[in-house]
Formats: C-alpha cells, structure tokens, sequence
C-alpha cells in the first residue's frame, strides 16, 4: 500500500509546473507512509513525497499541468467518508485542480484533519459546511473553523444577515488567534438542486450576504448574471457543473464548464462528472480544455 500512495504522490508532483505557488518544495527525505495514516489519512509532515528528477523511460504517458489560470478555477469535490480514497482522487488529479472541497460527508468523517493533510499537499482547501444555526452557535462554530486553514468556508444565506455576519466574524477572530489568514465566507444563495425558489430569493441573498461582509456567493450559473449587477466584487463559486449530455444527477440547476466561466464564473465545484467517470483523469483534462478555450 505504501508503494502506491507514494507512486501516485511522485507522479503527481513530477508534473509539477515550475515556480508553481500551490505546491511546497520537496524534501527528499519525505516519503509518504501509508502506515503513519492518521484519520485514515495519509501523513505527510512539511512537503510531499521524494521524487526522481526525471521520470524513468518507460513510465507511461504523464499528464500535462493545466495552466494556473484554468487549475486555479477548478476545485475537485471529494463526496467521500474515506480519507485515503478523498487524498488519492486529489493526487491523481492535482494537474487539473488547484482548489479541492471538503464538504458535509468528508468533514463527518475525518473533522480538520482532513482540511490539514489537503492543504499539506498545497491545494487550497474550500470546506462546505454550509453552516446554518442561530448566530451565536454559528459565529461560535466558524470561531473554530477559521483557525484551521481553509481558505474558504460556506454560511447559508436563507441564515440572514445577523447569522452570516457572526459567521465572518467567528471566521476572523478564529483566524487571529491562530495566526492564520481567514477563510473567505462563501454564502450558499439558493441550492443548484433547487428550481423551486421564486425570482427574488437569490438576489435578495445576495444582498444579505454583501451587507454582511461575506466574500463571496455560492450559486448557480443562472444566477450568475445577478450577482454581476448587485456584488460585482464578490468571488462567484459555481457548482452543479456538466458537460454537455451527460448525467445532471440531483442538479436541477447544472451548467456546463464553458457555459459557466463565460457567464462569470470564478471557481467551478466539480464532482461526480469527474469522480464518477470511467476515467476520472480524461473527464479531468477535458474539462480543463473546455475552462480553457471559454477563457480564452
Ligand atoms: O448549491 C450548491 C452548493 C453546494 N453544492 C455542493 O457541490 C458539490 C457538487 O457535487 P457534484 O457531484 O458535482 O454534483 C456537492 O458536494 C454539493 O454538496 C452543490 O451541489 N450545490
């Protein structure tokens, strides 16, 4: 087992664009040491697996890198209860995605330490939690959260304005006494799944989350031509993204890659079209083209 997570993490890594911010500088000492799994993850103390300077001749075809133009707005949602499962599919697929989600199931799972093994990897972290509460208990929570290293979190906007606002501030304060950057809070307007919400719900979310300081808005692509009109400068993170033709699952609200960034988009949230594909790394690299070619 230790061969493999340590063949993925060199893999990986060898493809490594220079001078790339996102990945920390090898030690080569480090290996990765599936038997030191904390969590049922895989630690990796300060950087990330030894490496070859050169692949050997008869390694397969490698990926190439998306450029970070296009990785940088792409965040790989890892839907599982798994933590070696969630850090295998990130490695395998970190030529593509710069950003990767931790969300409801995962968090379940393993709590922060799945947030510190990604973010020792050198991807930026997004932790969904969509946190919805009164605001003592939610600004209470996101106190905690914001010490941990994401560099986003979500709040539910149907929350409102008192709500979101304890929830940035928690994020700030929890950030401060650990002497990290706080997350960005992210606010959920209307669920993708949802096509049932009236006209003036997302952009009256919108509203709410601007008034309370949130940074930016979690929303379908349909909304996206809102949130240009009424909070141009927040960060619009989109999920329910699908190529054309293929299954939309429980997104009743999906857009395609290409449809999303030309609309605005800044960050897609992509999951199963990748994770449930036959080959993830092909459904990966094509996605990465069509960001490519609508940005360009
Ligand atoms: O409105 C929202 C907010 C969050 N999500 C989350 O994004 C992913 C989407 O996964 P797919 O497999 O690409 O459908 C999932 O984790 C949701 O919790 C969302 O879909 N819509």
């Amino acid at each position: 087992m230790r061969g493999a997570i340590t063949t993925e993490v060199t893999q990986a890594m060898n493809e490594q664009p220079p001078n790339n911010p996102l990945v920390p500088d090898v030690d080569e000492d480090l290996v990765v040491d599936l038997t030191d799994a904390h969590q049922g993850g895989v630690s990796v103390p300060t950087g990330v697996a030894a490496q070859p300077s050169t692949a050997p001749e008869d390694s397969p075809q490698e990926p190439h890198w998306a450029p970070p133009s296009v990785r940088n707005r792409m965040c790989l949602v890892l839907d599982t209860d798994d933590m070696v499962q969630a850090e295998r599919s990130a490695l395998a697929l970190m030529p593509y995605f710069g950003v990767v989600k931790v969300g409801l199931e995962l968090f379940s799972a393993t709590g922060p330490n799945a947030i510190a093994n990604l973010t020792d990897f050198g991807f930026d972290v997004f932790c969904d939690l969509k946190l919805h509460d009164i605001p003592t208990t939610v600004g209470r929570a996101a106190r905690v959260l914001g010490g941990l290293g994401a560099t986003f979190l979500t709040l539910h906007a149907h929350g409102g304005v008192d709500m979101m606002r304890a929830g940035v501030e928690g994020l700030a304060e929890g950030a401060a006494n650990a002497g990290q950057t706080a997350p960005k809070a992210l606010a959920v307007t209307v669920l993708t799944s949802d096509d049932t919400a009236l006209d003036h719900v997302a952009p009256e979310r919108m509203r709410w989350a601007m008034e309370a300081g949130c940074g930016g808005l979690v929303l379908a692509a349909s909304d996206l031509h809102d949130a240009f009109t009424l909070a141009p400068r927040m960060t619009r993170v989109v999920p329910g993204i699908r190529q054309a033709g293929t299954e939309t699952h429980d997104q009743a609200r999906a857009a395609t890659p290409g449809d999303a960034i030309r609309a605005g988009a800044d960050l897609l949230v992509i999951g199963r079209a990748v994770t449930h594909a036959d080959d993830p790394e092909a459904a990966a690299a094509s996605i990465a083209d069509e960001v490519s070619r609508a940005l360009a």
